[in-house]
């Protein structure tokens, strides 16, 4: 056994004993850190192939023609080129997320990140540089940490590429995006990101896999993705754990 190995076991049991490992969607017992019981399990929504090529929303059919896009995706294209997420935000994934937001369960953010890779393989693939969405300064210190972050971090390691967490700053302090319509999220991001002035020459010319928790309407991704393209990304895929199916009108 390597030392690194010993000390990842030991690090590993001493989590345990401050998180007893417990269902990430219900909280009841479960054996591993992270991971869900059978019944939360068979209730995660997971995304499968047939899927929207631009928004990544499961598609009812596949025709086999090709790739076929979403009504919404030819209508209403994406600043972003690909979105991916692991499950349909309903039920277990709006569990987990909650609990990893705002219940302070952190320890989820590896299974999670896990979940992420297998579900954004392709864009990873492509990928030069993973950057999070980020937070605005005073919600990063209410909050004590930025979700996306922690899961863009285990992300980018385990593909083996650059995390960079500064190639993209949050100027603008938003409203919470809850609640809002969905032409209220997109005027709500307006001029909220930016590439700082000193971080553009690490920019150019790359394909930026950008990490939330979350897509609702993919308002913050958009704007998340016009502020990158501007400072010189070449291109933006965007990779989520959940995603809300029907987003609101
Ligand atoms: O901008 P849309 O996609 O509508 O909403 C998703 C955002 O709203 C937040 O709760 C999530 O963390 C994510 O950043």
């Amino acid at each position: 056994m390597q030392p690194h190995d010993a000390l990842r076991g030991f690090a590993r049991a001493a989590l345990a004993l401050v998180y007893p490992p417990s269902c990430a969607g219900c909280g009841g017992a479960t054996m591993d850190p992270g991971a869900l019981c059978p019944s939360c399990w068979s209730s995660l929504r997971l995304i499968e192939a047939p899927l929207c090529p631009r928004y990544g929303t499961p598609l009812a059919l596949d025709p086999g023609i090709g790739p076929l896009y979403s009504p919404r995706a030819i209508a209403d294209p994406p600043v972003f080129d690909r979105a991916r997420a692991v499950a349909l935000y309903d039920d277990t994934a709006r569990r987990m997320v909650h609990r990893f937001k705002y219940e302070d369960r952190l320890d989820l953010a590896s299974a999670m990140a896990r979940m992420m890779m297998a579900s954004g393989r392709e864009l990873l693939a492509e990928a030069d540089c993973v950057v999070p969405v980020p937070l605005y300064r005073w919600r990063l210190w209410r909050r004590r940490f930025n979700q996306a972050a922690l899961l863009a971090r285990p992300v980018a390691r385990r593909a083996g590429l650059p995390f960079e967490p500064r190639l993209l700053a949050r100027v603008r302090a938003t409203r919470p995006q809850v609640g809002l319509s969905r032409a209220g999220r997109a005027e709500n991001l307006q001029g909220a990101f930016r590439v700082p002035q000193e971080r553009r020459a690490a920019l150019q010319g790359r394909r930026v896999l950008l990490v939330d928790d979350v897509t609702t309407t993919g308002a913050t991704a958009n704007a998340a993705a016009r502020a990158l393209i501007r400072g010189g990304a070449i291109a933006v895929d965007l990779l989520t754990f959940a995603l809300v199916a029907d987003p609101l009108g």
